[in-house]
C-alpha cells in the first residue's frame, strides 16, 4: 500500500492524516494544539507539527506529504532565515486602518481587478503595511515574506535559520501555491503573477519572486542570502500538482523541533524515530501545499455547483469556479483554488468560537448546547445573536462587538439563547452564500464541514438557515485530506478522485424567519459600528 500524508496547520491546532494513496481511506491520524492569540511565533507551528506527526504514528512508511494551513498569516524572515517578529494571523484586526488606507490609495475596484481582493485586515498586504507604519526597525530586516504553509514546507525541506537547519537560510528556495498566494493581496489569480508594485506600495520595499527551481532544491551556499536592503523575496508560486521538493531526512527533530529550543535539528533529528525523514521507504516527496479552504475543496472533491461551508475558527463559504472573478464590494474574495481552478469565498471571523463562548456563558458543554438549541423553535422566540465577538471581516466591521437582541421576560430562556447563538453564527455565513449567488456562481447543494459541525444542532439549524440541500460529509479532517490529495497528485501525476462518504441524506428545512430577523438586528449593528469607526478616526 502506498501511503500519503496531509497536514492542516490551522488556527487552533495542527492535524496530520495518513491515507492510502489509491483509495483515500484513512489509515491513521494525529493532532496537537496551537497557542491562542492572533499573533503567534511560527516556531509553535513547527513544534505542533512535530507532536502531531508523532501522534499520527510517524511518517516512516509515507511516500509523499503536503502541508495546508491557515491563510494570510504574515511570516517575516531576515536574511539569516530567522523569524523577524511573531506572525500576525488572519484574525488579527490591527491592520484595519492599513486596509482602509490601501483602498484610498488604489481604489477598491482597481485592487479587486488586480488581485481579486478588496483589502480587509485579514489579508497579508495590510499586515505588511501595518509593519511599515508601526515597526520601521523591522522593515529593513525583512528579507522574505512567507505564509504559514510556505514556511512549514521550507522548514520540512531542510531550510531554516543558519546553524539550526540542515540546509540553512536559502530564501530563494521558498515556495507557495496559487491558492495561498491569492490570499496575500499582492498576487493576481487572473495573471498568475505577483503584483510587485502593490507590494512596494504597501511595504515601501521592492520585491521579487524566489528563483530556485524546485527540482534544483539542494544545499545552498549561505552567500545565496540577499544583501540587506535588497528586494524582498516572495515564495515561488507552484502549479497544482507540482512538488515543492523533498522532506529533508535530517530536518525534522521530532519533539525537539523549533528554533526556540536552541537545539540544532541537523544533529538532533535522527534521534527521533517518529520524525519525518529517513524512513524505511526512502525520501518523502513534498507537495506544493495550499491554503486551508482550497485544500478542503480538494479533500471534498468539490466541483462547480457545490458550495462548501466550513465552521471552524473561521466561518467560510466558497464555491469552485473555472474562471477568475472579482467582487469590487469586497464581500466575495476571488481566491485561486488548489486544483488549477478558482475559489470565490466569503469569510467570517466569528464561527466555532461563538459556540464555545456562548456555551461557557451558559456554563454547559457542546452536547447540552445542542440539546437546548433543538428544544427552541426556529427564530428562537425572536432572540437574535449578532455574533461579532472578534469584530467582523464580512461585513467589514473590524471594531464591532457581539450583541443579543429581542430579549423579553418570555423569550429570555436558555434554549432560545443557545439556538440564537447557532442561528446568528450561521446567518453570518448565509450573507456570503447570497453574495456568491448574486455574482452568478451556481449553488446546487451545500457541503457542511469544520469542527463545529460535529454538533447536531448546527447540522439541523444549517438546513433551516440555508435555502439549499445541506449535505454533511462523514466526520473527517477535510483540509488535511485535501493536502494528502495534493501529495498523491505530486507523487502519481494524477489528481486523485477519492470518494467522500456522507453522514446523512441531504436535508432541506428552510425557515426564512431566521434570516429576516437577523437582517433587522444587523442593520442596527452596522449603523452603530460605522458611527463608532467614524468617531474614532475623526
Ligand atoms: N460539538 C461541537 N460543537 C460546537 N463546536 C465544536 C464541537 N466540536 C468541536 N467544536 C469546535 O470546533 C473548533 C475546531 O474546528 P476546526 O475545524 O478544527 O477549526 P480550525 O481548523 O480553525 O482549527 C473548535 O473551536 C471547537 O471548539
Ligand atoms: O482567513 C481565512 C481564509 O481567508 C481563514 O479560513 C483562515 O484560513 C483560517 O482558517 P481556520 O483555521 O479556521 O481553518
Amino acid at each position: 500500500m502506498t501511503l500519503v500524508a496531509g497536514v492542516d496547520s490551522s488556527t487552533q491546532s495542527c492535524k496530520v492524516t495518513v491515507l492510502d494513496a489509491q483509495s483515500g481511506v484513512l489509515v491513521r491520524e494525529g493532532r496537537a494544539s496551537h497557542p491562542d492569540g492572533t499573533e503567534v511565533h511560527p516556531d509553535h507551528w513547527w513544534r505542533a507539527l512535530s507532536v502531531a506527526i508523532d501522534d499520527a504514528g510517524g511518517l516512516a512508511d509515507v511516500d509523499a506529504l503536503s502541508v495546508a494551513g491557515q491563510q494570510h498569516g504574515m511570516v517575516l524572515l531576515d536574511r539569516d532565515g530567522n523569524v523577524v517578529r511573531p506572525a500576525l494571523l488572519w484574525n488579527d484586526t490591527r491592520s484595519a486602518a492599513a486596509a482602509a488606507a490601501l483602498i484610498d490609495e488604489v481604489g477598491a475596484e482597481e485592487f479587486a481587478r488586480r488581485t481579486g481582493l478588496v483589502p480587509v485586515a485579514s489579508f497579508t498586504v495590510t499586515k505588511v503595511r501595518w509593519v511599515r507604519d508601526n515597526e520601521p526597525e523591522n522593515v529593513a530586516r525583512v528579507a522574505a515574506v512567507a505564509l504559514p504553509h510556505d514556511w512549514l514546507s521550507w522548514r520540512l525541506r531542510g531550510y531554516g535559520p543558519a546553524g539550526a537547519s540542515p540546509l540553512g537560510p536559502d530564501l530563494d528556495a521558498l515556495t507557495t501555491d496559487r491558492s495561498d498566494a491569492s490570499g496575500t493581496g499582492y498576487w493576481s489569480p487572473a495573471s498568475g503573477s505577483y503584483d510587485v508594485e502593490l507590494f512596494r506600495l504597501a511595504f515601501g520595499r521592492d520585491a521579487r519572486e524566489a528563483r530556485q527551481e524546485p527540482e534544483a532544491a539542494g544545499p545552498a551556499p549561505v552567500s545565496a542570502a540577499p544583501a540587506a536592503g535588497g528586494a524582498v523575496i516572495l515564495p515561488r508560486v507552484l502549479a497544482a500538482g507540482e512538488a515543492a521538493g523533498r522532506v529533508h531526512p535530517l530536518c525534522f527533530a521530532g519533539s525537539n523541533a523549533g528554533a526556540d529550543t536552541g537545539t540544532d535539528p541537523s544533529t538532533d533529528a535522527v534521534a527521533d524515530a517518529g520524525g519525518a525523514g529517513g524512513g524505511e521507504r526512502g525520501e518523502i516527496l513534498l507537495g506544493a501545499g495550499a491554503g486551508d479552504n482550497a485544500a478542503a475543496a480538494l479533500g471534498l472533491g468539490a466541483r462547480p455547483g457545490d458550495v462548501v461551508v466550513s465552521v471552524g475558527t473561521s466561518g467560510t463559504v466558497f464555491a469552485v469556479a473555472s474562471e477568475a472573478g472579482h467582487d469590487p464590494s469586497g464581500t466575495v474574495a476571488g481566491f485561486a483554488g488548489a486544483g488549477g481552478d478558482y475559489l470565490p469565498i466569503a469569510v467570517t471571523l466569528n464561527a466555532a468560537r461563538v459556540l464555545s463562548s456562548m456555551a461557557a456563558l451558559l456554563d454547559i458543554g457542546f452536547d447540552e448546547l445542542s440539546r437546548l438549541a433543538l428544544e427552541a423553535a426556529p427564530g428562537a422566540g425572536g432572540v437574535v445573536l449578532v455574533p461579532y465577538f472578534e469584530g467582523e471581516r464580512t461585513p467589514n466591521l473590524p471594531q464591532a462587538k457581539a450583541s443579543l437582541h429581542g430579549l423579553s421576560i418570555a423569550s429570555a430562556t436558555r434554549s432560545n439563547i443557545a439556538r440564537a447563538a447557532i442561528e446568528g453564527m450561521l446567518c453570518g455565513l448565509s450573507g456570503g452564500l447570497a453574495a456568491l449567488q448574486a455574482l452568478g456562481y451556481p449553488a446546487g447543494r451545500l457541503l457542511l464541514i469544520g469542527g463545529a459541525v460535529q454538533n447536531p444542532a448546527v447540522q439541523k439549524i444549517a438546513s433551516q438557515v440555508f435555502d439549499l440541500p445541506v449535505v454533511v460529509p462523514s466526520p473527517g479532517e477535510y483540509v488535511a485530506r485535501g493536502a494528502a490529495a495534493q501529495a498523491a497528485w505530486a507523487l502519481t501525476g494524477a489528481r486523485p478522485d477519492w470518494p467522500v462518504a456522507l453522514a446523512a441524506a441531504p436535508a432541506s428545512d428552510f425557515q426564512p424567519v431566521i434570516g429576516e430577523q437577523y437582517a433587522r438586528a444587523c442593520g442596527h449593528i452596522a449603523q452603530d459600528s460605522r458611527a463608532a469607526v467614524s468617531s474614532t478616526s475623526s
